[in-house]
């Protein structure tokens, strides 16, 4: 039998490894059960996760901007169920707008201004139609397919640059992958537990945090309300997981080890698919084969501040380029109720586009950048930025990408994989073991806090009852929720 976990005051009952939006809901729901023997084990020297912002422009018109999450996805009908994340929100006071992605909206090609708004509003049509196909195959238990697929089943099959770009906006800047990369069923759920009302979801409006102090701020003021400096540990690198049947020994990069009776794995299924994180024994063939079997999309924003506006005054702009994703979406923040005389502006590329950019130094990414505003306002001469930032999602050993996405080919039970627990001690959460709301903040909330009620009932109580996994898939069984 494996030694038992050494007898040390590293000891806790619970270790909750990375301090993301899925760490600390965990780390809250364990509270309110009356466990205060926890630690949050995060390598960064602040808790957030992928909520991240960042003090950005030139000396003395610095402005904050969000790296990672900025909206809150989906927010609330009436009295009907809200976004959690909504919820705290409203709870701390975060400075949040509206996003129209739909009204305000101007459109640009290789040419300069191109009005092709009649193009782009039969791609938004598109894509509530592609939903519609998908969740007809789900009634009738047929087998998924891509997205390409749907949108060429519903006569959608774009060719020029503004049908392509058009379509774009409405796909791949959401999933941060192409149709050909993405499931057609698990992307319609995306859609609608988070969208549509009729179907469970919130509501079809975005908020945009705008707040100076960071969007983090709702999730820090959280934790602070109950968290106490000795359940967390900062600059702390995990670097392997040993798992025994009576506990969990955790090492970090600087040799310390600490051990427990549970452990929750939050970190991102990039860290987990890269090995960043070793575990010991391995994680068994049908763990393995769930993690690696979903993807990590990559969802780049290229931050650019001016000394005076010259852009347009909506919140988006399209940019159709000949090549599909380059470029594409721009946002203005220097907006009444925004960041008023903030001069900044950005884009976004996502997925492929992401990863070869991040391959790139960032003078070359800014010259094409720059390239590309000139093309848009031909009769502007593009000033020099006076500053300029891209963060790299991919590359970066903690993340390695921005959020998961659910592949064509990818099924139900590999998914029920990702979430389950291994033995009876190590327990995995976080935005990607969420089946209905994978990729979003409200996804890693909803999973820190079932994770944690689980671990709770196993703490207080002798028997601790396991997540369901399948051994070995031998055919996918239909998609059910
Ligand atoms: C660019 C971008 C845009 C996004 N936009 C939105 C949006 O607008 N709306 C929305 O709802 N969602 C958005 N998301 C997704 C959202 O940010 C995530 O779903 C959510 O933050 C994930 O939370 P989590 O707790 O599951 O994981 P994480 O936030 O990744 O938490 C895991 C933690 O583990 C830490 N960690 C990793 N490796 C180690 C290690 N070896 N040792 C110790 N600690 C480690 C990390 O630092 C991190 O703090 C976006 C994400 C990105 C990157």
């Amino acid at each position: 039998p494996p030694p038992p976990p050494p007898l040390s005051s590293n000891h806790k009952s619970v270790l909750i490894l990375g301090g993301g939006v899925a760490g600390i809901i965990a780390a809250r729901t364990l509270h309110e059960h009356g466990i205060h023997d926890f630690l949050i084990v995060e390598a960064r020297t602040e808790l957030g996760g992928r909520l991240r912002s960042k003090r950005f422009g030139a000396d003395g018109r610095q402005a904050t901007i969000e790296l990672g999450a900025n909206w809150i996805q989906g927010t609330q009908v009436g009295d009907g169920p809200a976004n959690p994340i909504l919820a705290l929100a409203r709870k701390h006071g975060l400075k949040a707008v509206e996003s129209d992605f739909y009204e305000s909206i101007v459109t640009y090609d290789e040419t300069g201004p191109a009005d092709y708004l009649d193009t782009f509003q039969k791609a938004v049509d598109s894509y509530t139609n592609l939903t519609i196909e998908a969740g007809a195959r789900v009634q009738r238990q047929t087998v998924d397919s891509t997205c390409r697929t749907g949108y060429s089943m519903i006569g959608a099959k774009p060719k020029t640059p503004h049908e392509m770009v058009s379509e774009y906006y409405m796909f791949d800047w959401e999933y941060a992958q192409t149709p050909e990369q993405t499931s057609l069923i698990a992307s319609s759920w995306a859609n609608n537990f988070t969208y549509d009302p009729s179907e469970g979801g919130f509501s079809d409006s975005n908020l945009l945090s705008v707040d100076q102090r960071g969007f983090k701020h709702f999730v820090q003021s959280e934790a602070r309300t109950f968290l106490s400096p000795d359940q967390t540990l900062f600059n702390a690198t995990v670097r392997t997981i040993t798992h025994l049947d009576n506990g969990v020994i955790v090492t970090l990069a600087d040799g310390t080890t600490i051990s427990s009776d549970y452990a929750i794995t939050t970190f991102s299924l990039g860290v987990l698919q890269n090995d960043d994180v070793l575990f010991d024994p391995p994680l068994p063939a049908w763990k393995q084969e769930a993690i690696q079997s979903m993807t990590m999309g990559t969802y780049t924003k290229i931050f650019l501040q001016f000394e005076d506006k010259f852009w347009f005054d909506t919140q988006f702009a399209l940019y159709a380029d000949t090549e599909r994703g380059r470029y594409p979406v721009w946002q203005n923040l220097d907006l009444k109720n925004f960041i008023p005389g903030s001069g900044i502006v950005f884009a976004t590329v996502t997925g492929d586009y992401s990863e070869r950019i991040e391959a790139m130094s960032d003078s070359e990414v800014k010259a094409e950048v720059l390239d590309v505003l000139q093309t848009m306002f031909p009769n502007t001469t593009i000033p020099t930025p006076t500053a300029f930032f891209f963060p790299r999602w991919f590359s970066d050993p903690l993340y390695r990408g921005s959020y998961s996405n659910w592949p064509s080919g990818f099924v139900s039970p590999q998914h029920k994989n990702v979430r389950a627990n291994v033995g009876k001690r190590l327990w995995f959460a976080g935005e990607g073991t969420s089946q209905k709301y994978f990729g979003f903040l409200h996804g890693a909330y909803f999973e820190g806090l079932d994770i944690g009620t689980k671990i709770a009932k196993c703490v207080h109580s002798a028997t601790c009852e396991s997540l369901p996994f399948v051994e070995e898939i031998t055919n996918g069984t239909p998609y059910l929720v």
